[in-house]
């Protein structure tokens, strides 16, 4: 296969706190391809938002990168000096957040803050920016954009905040978009709505599109495959639609079967007996090992690397007894 446009290796990280060190991300390998859709999923303090974050390198502070590496288009974002780096944020990497108000600014008009986007990476004069801004506006499905363009933040709704999220992280056609929990704090259908726009993004635009989410069923929506996180690890790995139909981590098929098969039905994550261990030293045995009904003496004695089962091309599994059986119903 061609060159991945990401490739994330063996990605470690570590938070240092005074009294504590959290090993937040172990060894997490992926790749994404022009145009895919990944999903990541996992329990709250999995690592999803962790590995998000790493690739920008936009970690606080009290984060470090231990182990492995990470390239767009065969770069080294690991070794990319800042100042490149910055320029890469936005132009070729860009993120979308949970709560698309926090990113914009309230005393600012709508307008003039995609326009600022535009300028500032652009050689554009103002009124050919605000002219963009507008476009840009109509391209996320926003009806009225001259009227959008002269709101301010507070007059718009959730789900208007965060379409002008998505068009200022796409102005200026990134690569990879990286969209952690865009779509948690809206309604349904204005839930399906955003990521209605992320599905048209990268059909259209060719984006790929990382995507952070604790919820199977906006995966199950708009994903081209799925890691599924557990403790810092990524536990399984996939086409969406062959993990849904066959789990083969006891931990994706926990999720998958607490999930309700009505649509519509909103499916979180937190259902399955016991809880993810503290993630405060380097796991010895397999994180999930207290919480499976499955394990072998062998998972003891070392977290299972990935492997890939016979047979199951294109698939991952962290497992050394893995289900083999679809899911009921
Ligand atoms: N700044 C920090 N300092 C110390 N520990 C942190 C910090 N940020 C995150 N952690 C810890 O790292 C682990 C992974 O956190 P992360 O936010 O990546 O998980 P997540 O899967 O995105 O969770 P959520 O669904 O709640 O957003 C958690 O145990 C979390 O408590
Ligand atoms: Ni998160």
């Amino acid at each position: 296969m061609a060159q991945p446009l990401l490739d994330v290796r063996g990605l470690s990280v570590e938070y240092r706190a005074r009294d504590a060190t959290v090993y937040a991300v172990s060894g997490v390998s992926f790749a994404l391809q022009p145009g895919e859709l990944l999903a990541i999923v996992g329990e709250s303090g999995s690592g999803k938002s962790t590995v998000g974050l790493a690739i920008p390198r936009l970690l606080p502070a009290e984060a470090a990168i231990t182990a492995g590496a990470i390239s767009l288009a065969g770069t080294n974002l690991l070794a990319l000096p800042d100042a490149e780096l910055r320029s890469y944020r936005g132009r070729r990497i860009a993120m979308i957040f949970q709560d698309p108000v926090a990113g914009l600014n309230p005393v600012i008009d709508i307008g003039s803050q995609v326009a600022e986007i535009l300028t500032s990476h652009l050689d554009l004069g103002r009124r050919e920016a605000r002219r963009q801004a507008v476009d840009l506006l109509y391209r996320v499905g926003l009806a009225e954009p001259e009227r959008i363009a002269r709101s301010y933040p507070f007059q718009l709704s959730g789900g208007m905040c965060q379409r002008v999220m998505i068009g200022i992280a796409t102005a200026l056609d990134p690569q990879l978009l990286i969209a952690d929990e865009p779509t948690s704090a809206l309604d349904v259908t204005v839930q399906a709505q955003i990521l209605y726009q992320l599905e048209r993004l990268r059909a259209e635009r060719g984006t790929a599109v990382l995507l952070v989410t604790h919820d199977f069923g906006v995966v199950a929506q708009v994903a081209d495959r799925v890691a599924v996180m557990y403790a810092g690890r990524i536990v399984e790995e996939g086409p969406v639609r062959d993990i849904l139909r066959r789990p083969l981590h006891p931990y994706s098929h926990g999720l998958l079967a607490t999930l309700p098969r009505v649509d519509g039905v909103r499916a979180h994550l937190h259902q399955i007996p016991g809880s993810p261990p503290e993630m405060t030293a380097p796991a010895a045995r397999c994180p999930f090992l207290p919480r499976c009904s499955k394990a072998l003496s062998r998972c003891r004695e070392a977290p299972p690397p990935p492997l890939e089962p016979a047979g199951e091309g294109n698939r991952r599994v962290a497992c050394y007894n893995p289900i083999w059986q679809d899911t009921a119903g």
